[in-house]
């Protein structure tokens, strides 16, 4: 495993593309609008998902509690409900639709093939960021009814820690008001139940497909390394990575992992478009990898 030093840094424009089109360093060109027309992430467009995705995190932000990311990780945690292999939940994400993105309504196996192809083509010889793209985001498995009864707002959208003030950047913010949590001064204060420099993974992170996934890979054994589990856990939690809020929490490792996120953004994030792989076509190569890295059946915690 290399040392990440190709991030956001090397992420340049190309002068004399009128379009703007980012390019990173490996070659993968980033659009400089979504499929929709609008640039990524951007919350407040007027859109055919605007609306949606605004309701989804009202929702979010209102119910995401302390008390309920705790309830949650207990639960799930058990990891004593089915056992199935990591292949077979990818498939099983091709009815899936994530409903607080508004930059992709296609089927979540295509965005997960979609971002691991893209981080293959620039760093061929990474195979553990290969997978880390491929199963990133499994954990919404969560959303699928032979699996849980969990709504989207308890397992998709971004991420952020509970227990302490919700910081400004997050998405939708203004929503956090009616969250029970916002009045409560044990948990509305900078540092909140947390100290100074306790590391990421000593913090509770709202409840969803992140968390959960980074508990089935941990507790099923993976042999990835830390790199990859800190992606798994944190992708989502775009404050963090993007606008640089909550370092206070954050410890060295944390900081060191972050690298390796912000590569793996860029190909999340911009990755996602209406073109589709073919999926048996590129099949054989992550069963090799899952093969690699993880047993064959996994434990899961359904719901
Ligand atoms: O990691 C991503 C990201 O946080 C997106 O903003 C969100 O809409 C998706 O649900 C999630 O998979
Ligand atoms: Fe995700
Ligand atoms: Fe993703």
């Amino acid at each position: 495993m290399a040392k990440a030093t190709d991030g956001e840094v090397n992420e340049k424009k190309i002068s004399n593309s009128e379009e703007m089109d980012l390019v990173l360093d490996g070659g993968f060109v980033v659009p400089n609008a979504n499929a929709f027309g609008h640039t990524f992430r951007d919350y407040n467009a007027e859109s055919e998902r605007q609306e949606g995705v605004e309701n989804f995190y009202k929702t979010n932000h209102i119910c995401q509690t302390y008390d309920f990311v705790k309830k949650m990780r207990e639960e799930y945690g058990k990891l004593d409900k089915v056992e199935m292999g990591i292949w077979e939940c990818c498939e099983l994400l091709n009815n899936i639709v994530d409903e607080s993105d508004p930059d992709l309504d296609e089927p979540q196996i295509e965005h997960l093939l979609q971002t691991a192809e893209a981080i293959r083509r620039d760093h061929p010889d990474e195979d553990w960021l290969h997978l880390t793209g491929l199963i990133h985001d499994v954990g919404k498995i969560l959303l699928h009814p032979k699996f849980s009864k969990l709504p989207q707002w308890a397992v998709v959208g971004d991420t952020y820690p509970v227990g302490c003030a919700f910081d400004d950047s997050i998405v939708h913010h203004k929503y956090f008001k009616e969250n029970p949590d916002f009045k409560n001064p044990k948990y509305n204060t900078k540092n909140g139940v947390y100290s100074e420099g306790c590391g990421l993974e000593n913090v509770l992170m709202s409840w969803g497909h992140d968390d959960y996934m980074y508990m089935v890979a941990k507790e099923n054994k993976t042999t990835l390394p830390s790199a990859g589990l800190f992606i798994i856990r944190f992708h989502s939690f775009y404050a963090m990575h993007r606008s640089g809020a909550y370092k206070h929490l954050m410890n060295k490792e944390d900081m060191e992992n972050l690298e390796w996120l912000k590569i793996f953004n860029k190909y999340d994030l911009y990755s996602k478009s209406k073109v589709r792989v073919d999926v048996e076509k590129v099949k054989p190569y992550y069963l090799s990898l899952i093969e690699k890295y993880f047993p064959v059946k996994l434990r899961w915690f359904t719901g």
